[in-house]
């Protein structure tokens, strides 16, 4: 079995949405700050030692957080017509970060999103 090397890197974003036909206050305008947890999977270092460099995945992780910041998420695309609860905004990071980043030796498994200090989703296309 190949050696495999697990990073994460964290990240954060403010934004608003409105949950469509959620029975309750979420359905109004609110905010959160939420935490981006992304995890990259890689199965081989570089000469230097490293499988990819953190400072690469932060910086498509901040990429993809700050098309989001300070934005009311419902008039963004594809939010536009897909709700955007924490699962969907989720699989929009992950899939954002996927496009960005994945090589053959390193591609991102896992993203975490927290919406609030008490609650998260994490996000993986992996078998
Ligand atoms: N599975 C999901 N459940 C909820 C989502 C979601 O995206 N996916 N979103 C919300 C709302 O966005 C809401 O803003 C969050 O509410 P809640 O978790 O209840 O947070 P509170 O801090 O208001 O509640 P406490 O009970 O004080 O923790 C709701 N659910
Ligand atoms: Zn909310």
């Amino acid at each position: 079995m190949p050696a495999t090397y697990l990073l994460t890197v964290h990240t954060d974003f403010a934004a608003a949405h409105t949950l469509r036909d959620y029975p309750g206050d979420c359905s109004r305008l609110h905010g959160h700050n939420w935490k981006l947890e992304a995890q990259v999977r890689a199965t081989a270092l570089n000469d230097v030692g490293m499988a990819i460099d953190f400072k690469a995945i932060k910086s498509v992780a901040r990429e993809v957080a700050g098309e989001l910041d300070h934005r009311y998420l419902n008039e963004l695309p594809p939010f536009t017509t897909v709700n955007p609860t924490a699962e969907n905004i989720a699989a929009y990071i992950y899939r954002q970060m996927s496009a960005r980043l994945d090589t053959d030796t390193a591609r991102v498994s896992a993203v975490t999103l927290w919406e609030t200090d008490r609650a998260c989703v994490r996000y993986s296309e992996d078998t």
